[in-house]
């Protein structure tokens, strides 16, 4: 089942210079799709444009068969797309508890059963939640802004350069849990990702975006077997 829908979406940041050209793009639910492609091809602008934080320039989204208002980061939320930036924008003098209770609006027995459910997802956060968000490795505030995501019960989530800065094993320990997440809440995800190979071992389908448009949409096992193609598709970036 369709989840997230996008028709002739143009993104960018100014009007009359999209950086993404009348896209679409249609993800289902408890789907995960790898959206690769070289530097500046527009991952992150959509990834932006979709999570309501930059206004589109033209092209519609819609969650679940609403529409979901563009240039509206509430909204987004409200419709569940929800996005992990590259920063991860994390409250660096808060602690880990304290980042992961600001996500949630519930109270009492709720929250704390929320809290579990992610810690649960990322045990090796429970030791460190009295410590300051900007005291965490690397590795571990990429799971508590993974987590934080979780906690405002995606439908679709957004997952901007996932191992930015990390080493290979801990990127290796975070994506079983985006499979979980798919898998168990059918939540559906799209994960830009620099690395190919993880990026298709853990995706159902890759989508390549080179200039802003799909250069390239397979399935992510048919692609593993033949990454011969997926290099072609950024090397034909180089030629435009
Ligand atoms: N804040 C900005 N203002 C104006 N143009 C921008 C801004 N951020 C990015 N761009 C431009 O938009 C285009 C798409 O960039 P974007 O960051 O979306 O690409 P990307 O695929 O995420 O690449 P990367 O992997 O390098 O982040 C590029 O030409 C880039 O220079």
């Amino acid at each position: 089942m369709t989840v997230l829908e996008c028709r002739g979406l143009d993104a960018g940041y100014s009007r009359g210079k999209a950086c993404v050209h009348g896209l679409d793009l249609s993800v289902d639910a408890g789907e995960i799709v790898a959206l690769l492609g070289p530097n500046g091809a527009g991952k992150t602008t959509l990834l932006t444009t979709l999570a309501g934080l930059l206004p589109s320039l033209g092209g519609e989204v819609s969650v679940g068969g609403q529409a979901v208002r563009a240039g509206d980061a509430r909204a987004a939320v409200r419709a569940g797309l929800v996005l992990v930036p590259d920063d991860r924008s994390l409250f660096k003098q808060l602690t880990t508890r304290q980042n992961l209770q600001l996500a949630i609006r519930r109270r009492g027995a709720a929250r704390t059963e929320a809290v579990d459910r992610v810690l649960d997802h990322f045990p090796s956060l429970r030791a460190r939640l009295k410590v300051a968000a900007g005291e965490l490795s690397g590795g571990e505030q990429q799971m508590l802004a993974i987590g934080r995501a979780l906690l405002q019960q995606p439908k679709v989530l957004l997952i901007d350069e996932l191992s930015m800065g990390l080493a290979p094993i801990v990127v290796e320990s975070i994506l079983p849990v985006l499979r979980e997440v798919a898998d168990n809440d059918r939540t559906a995800v799209v994960l830009v990702e620099q690395h190919v190979r993880l990026a298709l071992d853990t995706a159902d389908r890759a989508v390549v975006l080179v200039h802003g448009e799909i250069e390239l949409t397979d399935s992510a096992a048919t692609l593993a077997g033949d990454i011969g193609r997926v290099e072609e598709a950024y090397l034909g970036s180089a030629a435009h």
